[in-house]
């Protein structure tokens, strides 16, 4: 299996490390616009590989190399922008510029396996990579709300629950009460605060939906997939394969006022896509 990831900033090189002890990666192509990032990186994970049962071939550098790569992750940003913002969205001007950059890499690198999109705002970014990829909607998703549903599980105390729509501030947690569905929301920037990154819970998030591709176990992940009827990116119950991409989609059942909050949160997403 071989993966790309674009930026290997905090997100891309923990997923890269993440990859490696999980043994989910047999070759995998670190891409930044930083090289001096890159090379650290490869260094880095270079010198774990002799540690880990499993060999991975590390390539650098090499857009080129993307092309017969099975899944592409995109987690390129500037996590500093947030150091004046309060909102996901700060990013989105910087984001799209950075969308805009490497979209034509990938296409020229003849890519055409499943893109997992991280950078934020999450499924903003997923339709605009989308769209400027020309690529088929279905083998584009967002990690989305996989992430906000760990962070509700921990905050609840339960492992029934579930977040769909926004990953963002629109989210919706199905079934919990007000405080525990604010507390669970906050949990991004609460550790924002501290470290000024986040990226152990979205890179083990992202390995599981990697892991679910690769072993296609069919199960169903809260992630951000396309809508035709809406015509944006929002989270709710998917089945991936490697092969389709997107195979399936699982609206689950809503209260009326749940499904008035999802509306919201659709409606949030495409007015946010606007804005670029
Ligand atoms: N979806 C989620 O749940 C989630 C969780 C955490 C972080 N994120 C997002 O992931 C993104 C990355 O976060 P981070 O903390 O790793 O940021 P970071 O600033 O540490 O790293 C971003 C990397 O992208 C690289 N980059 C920038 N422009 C590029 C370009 N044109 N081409 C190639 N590489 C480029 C930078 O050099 C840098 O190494 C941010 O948008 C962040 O908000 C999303």
């Amino acid at each position: 299996m071989r993966i790309g990831i674009i930026g290997v900033g905090h997100v891309g090189s923990t997923l890269a490390y993440t990859l490696c002890l999980q043994g989910l990666a047999d070759e995998l192509v670190l891409l930044d616009e930083n090289k001096m990032k890159v090379q650290a990186e490869y260094l880095e994970l270079s010198d774990t590989i002799h540690n880990l049962p499993n060999k991975v071939v590390l390539i650098k550098d090499d857009y080129a190399a993307l092309k017969t790569a099975d899944i592409l992750v995109f987690c390129a940003g500037d996590i500093t922008v947030l150091e004046n913002a309060t909102d996901r969205l700060a990013e989105l001007r910087v984001t799209s510029k950075i969308v805009e950059d490497v979209a034509p890499k990938i296409v020229a690198s003849g890519f055409s396996g499943v893109i997992i999109s991280v950078t934020n705002p999450c499924d903003v970014i997923a339709l605009y990579l989308a769209e400027l990829t020309g690529s088929d909607k279905r083998k584009v998703i967002g990690s989305g709300t996989l992430i906000d549903t760990n962070r509700l599980m921990n905050r609840s105390g339960r492992d029934d629950v579930l977040v769909i729509g926004e990953h963002g501030e629109s989210q919706v947690a199905l079934d919990v009460s007000d405080v525990i569905e604010k507390l669970a929301a906050k949990t991004g920037w609460e550790i924002y605060a501290a470290k000024q990154h986040t990226a152990f819970g979205i890179a083990s998030s992202v390995a599981r939906i990697i892991s679910v591709l690769e072993q296609d176990t069919g199960e169903l992940l809260p992630i951000s997939s396309y809508d035709e009827t809406a015509g944006c990116y929002y989270s709710t119950l998917v089945k991936i394969s490697l092969e389709q991409g997107v195979v399936e989609r699982v609206i689950p059942s809503l209260s009326s006022t749940e499904r008035k909050r999802l509306q919201v949160s659709i409606q949030t997403i495409k007015g946010n896509y606007d804005r670029i």
